[in-house]
């Protein structure tokens, strides 16, 4: 088994990890795709296209309503329609995973710093925790536009280490898709990757994190932290 020992500080995902916001996602796809008089999509396509950030989402809803690559222009002209559609719909359809809170609140009682870091613009993630009263769990939140680079690449993860002078064996990742694995072995950081996100319809384990999960509870576990911990 994966030996987190070292570990001080969590960075989690968002979308896929700690909230289902595929249905509100897909919501705001559609009606963007509905304005431009375009075929709609279904909650579960849209699933395969979340991962890489507010953009390129649309850029795949729409080149693949319109069955070919779409055009930069068109992609600028309806990016501000769907952070439109999307801001005034961020949890209307969207739910926390079974024992999100339940966790997070064993770890920061056993100590443990807490980071959100995930490729969702910033100015949906800070009234999405909120929303969820997940907030006052994290004292670092970066989102994919809160610096030069998002997962995959190491960036956001470099800058947490930097932040909370930590060793990269003092850090771990938690998250549902490839790109969360990719960043954390990046960074050259231990990760655990869930298998009831968005992957792209990829098997998680594929991306050899140290430990695979099905449910988000079985973190409590691997890091050592129960009930009994929040009693002390
Ligand atoms: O918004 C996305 O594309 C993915 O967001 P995540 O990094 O929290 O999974
Ligand atoms: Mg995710």
């Amino acid at each position: 088994m994966a030996d987190f020992r070292q570990i001080k500080a969590i960075a989690f995902d968002l979308d896929g990890t700690l909230i289902d916001s595929v249905p509100d996602l897909a919501a705001a796809v559609n009606a963007t795709l509905q304005e431009l008089d375009l075929p709609l999509t279904t909650a579960e396509q849209a699933r395969s296209w979340v991962g890489n950030g507010a953009e390129m989402l649309m850029r795949r809803a729409l080149s693949f309503a319109l069955g070919t690559d779409v055009s930069e222009a068109k992609l600028a002209a309806s990016m501000p329609r769907f952070m439109h559609f999307y801001k005034q719909h961020l949890q209307q359809h969207s739910r926390l995973y079974d024992d999100v809170i339940l966790v997070l609140k064993q770890l920061s009682a056993a100590g443990f710093k807490l980071a959100v870091v995930t490729n969702k613009p910033y100015e949906f993630t800070i009234p999405l925790l909120k929303a969820f009263k997940l907030d006052s769990y994290f004292s670092i939140v970066l989102g994919g536009d809160s610096l030069a680079k998002m997962k995959p690449d190491p960036l956001p993860l470099a800058h947490i280490l930097q932040q909370w002078q930590l060793t990269p064996a003092q850090l771990l990742m938690v998250g549902d898709s490839k790109n969360d694995i990719l960043a954390a072995k990046a960074a050259g950081i231990a990760s655990i990757g869930l298998t009831y996100g968005y992957n792209y319809g990829e098997d998680i384990a594929l991306s050899s994190p140290a430990a695979v999960c099905e449910q988000f509870n079985e973190i409590s576990a691997l890091m050592n932290v129960t009930a009994e911990s929040m009693e002390q």
